[in-house]
C-alpha cells in the first residue's frame, strides 16, 4: 500500500557569499524562506517543521506564495535533497514531472524520447514498447511523434511528458506547475487521468498557483508559508 508520512521536516540551503562591509537589510522579505547567518555560513530555511500524512488515493495540492517551499518539498519527497532534520517514510515508487523539458533529448524524436524517459524511470524495453502506442495516442501528437523534441511547442512537450509519466502507472507522482502549459482540452483529459491514477491507489502531489486547477484535481490541500505549514486538510 502506498503512503507518505512526513514528520517535522526541515531543509536548510547553505548559500556561500563573499564577506562585504555592506550593512544588512533588516526589512523582512515578503517572499521566500528565512535567511540566517553571515558570510560563508548563510542559510535559507526553506522547510521549517513540515508534517503531513498521505494515504492511497490522496491527491494533494501544494500552495503558497513564491518561495514558500513547494518545490523544495517536492524535491525532498523525490529524494533529490535529504531533509536537514525530521523523518520521511515513503512507501511506493516515486516518479516526478518537474521541469517539463528535463530529461528530454532535444535532438531525438518524441518516439525515441519515450524510450529514453522510460528507461530512466526504470522500466524495461518490453514494458515501454507495450505502452508506446498508448502514450502517443494520449499525447495526440500524431506525426509529430517522429519529429525531434526541439521542434515541439511548450504545450506539446508538456503533453508528451505527462503522457509518459502517467502511462507507466506511477505509484506516487509529484508534479510542479506543469499543467498550465497544456491547452484547455488537454487539461481536461489530464485531470480525468489523474483522478483515475489516484483511484488506482496512487498518490499525487501537485504544486500550483491555480486554485481552480487544485479544486478540480485534489482532495487535500497543504498551504506553506515561509517553509511552515499554514493549513492542511
Ligand atoms: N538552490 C537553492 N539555494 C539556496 N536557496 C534556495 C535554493 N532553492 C530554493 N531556495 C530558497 O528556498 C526557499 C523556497 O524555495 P522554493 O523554490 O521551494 O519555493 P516555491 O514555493 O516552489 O516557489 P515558487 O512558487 O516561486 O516556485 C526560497 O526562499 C528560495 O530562495
Amino acid at each position: 500500500m502506498v503512503s507518505i508520512h512526513a514528520h517535522d521536516l526541515h531543509l536548510n540551503y547553505q548559500v556561500r557569499e563573499k564577506l562585504t562591509l555592506r550593512p544588512r537589510d533588516k526589512r523582512l522579505p515578503q517572499t521566500g524562506g528565512t535567511i540566517s547567518g553571515t558570510g560563508a555560513h548563510r542559510f535559507v530555511t526553506a522547510l521549517d517543521g513540515v508534517s503531513f500524512e498521505l494515504e492511497a488515493g490522496d491527491r494533494l495540492g501544494l500552495v503558497g506564495a513564491n518561495g514558500a517551499g513547494k518545490t523544495t518539498l517536492l524535491k525532498v519527497l523525490y529524494g533529490i535533497y535529504e531533509p536537514t532534520a525530521g523523518s520521511l517514510d515513503i512507501r511506493g515508487k516515486v516518479d516526478a514531472l518537474f521541469n517539463i523539458n528535463l530529461g528530454f533529448r532535444p535532438e531525438a524524436t518524441g518516439r525515441r524520447n519515450i524510450l529514453l524517459r522510460g528507461l530512466i524511470n526504470g522500466w524495461t524495453e518490453a514494458q515501454i514498447a507495450e505502452r508506446t502506442e498508448e502514450i502517443i495516442e494520449f499525447s495526440e501528437l500524431g506525426e509529430f511523434i517522429d519529429m525531434p523534441f526541439k521542434s515541439y511547442s511548450q504545450g506539446m512537450g508538456a503533453r508528451l511528458a505527462f503522457s509518459i509519466a502517467t502511462t507507466l502507472d506511477p505509484e506516487i507522482l509529484l508534479m510542479d506547475e506543469w499543467i498550465g502549459a497544456g491547452d484547455a482540452s488537454f487539461q481536461k483529459k489530464a485531470t480525468d487521468r489523474m483522478n483515475k491514477l489516484a483511484e488506482k491507489a496512487g498518490i499525487i502531489v501537485l504544486a500550483s498557483h491555480s486554485e481552480e486547477l487544485l479544486a478540480k484535481t485534489c482532495n487535500k490541500r497543504l498551504e506553506l508559508e515561509k517553509g511552515r505549514v499554514k493549513a492542511f486538510g
